[in-house]
């Protein structure tokens, strides 16, 4: 291998209990709420087609214009309560919230900066009503910070000349500084997201990503970071230059989910996912094709299948509400984890041969493998062919309980039948009693 100072410092996935509690989430919710959910993703009548949160970069839209939009920030009716109510309905284990996104605006009232939530008619801590609110509702909160910070004078995407380099150190203790303030006004904190390290500035930083990392981890031991914060000294992100991933996770699975399992390396990780096709603050128009609550739940299980969670994500109006397409689908989502979140919580890769019909999850530590079922087949007889090393002893539906008989194949398969008669309109769960075979 080559030798690294600060590439991993692990290979292999952390086996402490924090650990092993964010790997069984199975479903969490994304949050980004900003000042770019005032604009909506329009500006003077026009329509900006990229992701709204993004909105500040587009040439329509005056920098000095954007900058002051702290002015009209003042969500009066917000209940962060009721946030955490219809995310404790959906069945999420955990979210991930914005605390700061790329334009630099924090919804916490830093002291490093005067552009927060201090600056605004609200006034009051978004970040705190946020925490609180989710932990109460026993959700774990995971923060969102973008290291990015277009606002900030200091900020810099490269270093090309000695003014550079000593502008990104101002930069890179303001950095450290706001997330040591993250980690003391807010305790609760589970782990940190990053965002927004993919320029030179950071790449050519790597020392400082590691000592940053294990500074951030001595404040709060157990604290869970992705891949997404690292580099190493030769600029390699997420995977140092052996190829050993940097992070407790693998975070690059953004609006995009892996097809196999031999796709995430062993790894843990996470899929970040849009209702529409792009954007994650609130836009009036959605872009693209929008993700029916099957979709999302099919995404759901396709994920666990492969040993990750899946993160839907929330892009609220300015006013704290949400547009009335996610409201249904966090509702019809909670609806269907209410029956079959066994399938989900705590679930692993089976390592079963992937069938047409859906998807195996297999319960961490138990001898029970979950069907979930998204394709019925017009013959009603669903073909499973167990790992060699387990024999299945029952198949139950998970709802009602009803067995059902099997059909011993060729070559260690089976067929699942399906009740005659039975018609199911929505995907649905099998149970699998297993057992080992010595
Ligand atoms: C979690 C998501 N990451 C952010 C991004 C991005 C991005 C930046 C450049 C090219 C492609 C994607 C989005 O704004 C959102 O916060």
């Amino acid at each position: 291998p080559i030798p690294l100072q600060h590439g991993a410092h692990r290979t292999g996935k952390r086996m402490d209990a924090d650990m092993a509690k964010w790997r069984g989430y199975g479903l969490g919710q994304f949050i980004h709420w900003g000042l770019y959910s005032i604009l909506e993703g329009k500006y003077k009548g026009k329509y900006y087609n990229g992701a709204a949160e993004w909105i500040r970069s587009w040439k329509e839209v005056p920098n000095a214009e954007y900058d002051v939009l702290n002015k009209q920030f003042n969500p009066a009716t917000f209940n962060a309560t009721a946030w955490a109510k219809m995310a404790k309905q959906m069945g999420v284990k955990y979210l991930t919230f914005t605390t700061k996104h790329h334009d630099g605006f924090c919804l916490w009232p830093s002291k490093y900066t005067d552009y927060t939530i201090e600056s605004s008619p609200y006034k009051k801590d978004i970040v705190k009503e946020v925490v609180d609110a989710y932990t109460k509702e026993g959700i774990d909160v995971y923060l969102y910070f973008s290291i990015m910070d277009w606002h900030h004078p200091d900020w810099r995407y490269d270093l090309k000349t000695k003014e550079d380099s000593i502008a990104f150190d101002r930069f890179k203790l303001f950095t450290k500084n706001q997330l040591t303030e993250l980690l003391q006004r807010y305790p609760q904190t589970k782990g940190l997201w990053f965002d927004g390290t993919w320029d030179n500035s950071w790449k050519k930083s790597g020392a400082f990503t590691d000592s940053l990392e294990q500074y951030l981890k001595s404040l709060v031991p157990g604290l869970i970071i992705g891949s997404r914060l690292r580099a190493d000294e030769k600029g390699n992100r997420h995977v140092d230059a052996n190829g050993v991933l940097m992070g407790d996770y693998e975070q690059g699975w953004e609006r995009k989910i892996p097809k196999t399992y031999a796709d995430v390396h062993g790894n843990d990780w996470d899929c970040v996912m849009t209702i529409p096709e792009n954007g994650w603050g609130y836009a009036e128009k959605w872009m693209g094709h929008w993700k029916t609550t099957n979709e999302l739940i099919e995404m759901t299980a396709q994920c666990v299948s492969l040993g990750g969670n899946f993160v839907v994500n929330f892009g609220p109006k300015a006013d704290g509400s949400f547009r009335k397409e996610e409201i249904a689908n966090a509702k019809e989502i909670g609806e269907w984890m209410k029956i079959n979140s066994d399938a989900i919580y705590n679930c692993e890769y089976a390592g079963w041969e992937k069938q047409d019909w859906g998807y195996y999850t297999k319960k961490r530590g138990e001898d029970k493998v979950y069907m979930i079922v998204f394709n019925v087949p017009l013959s009603g007889s669903l073909k499973i062919k167990p790992s060699a090393n387990y024999v299945v002893e029952k198949a139950t539906l998970l709802e009602g309980k009803q067995q059902l008989s099997t059909e011993k194949l060729d070559y260690g398969a089976s067929f699942i039948q399906l009740p005659k008669g039975k018609t199911f309109v929505k995907p649905f769960v099998i149970v699998l009693d297993i057992k080992p075979v010595k």
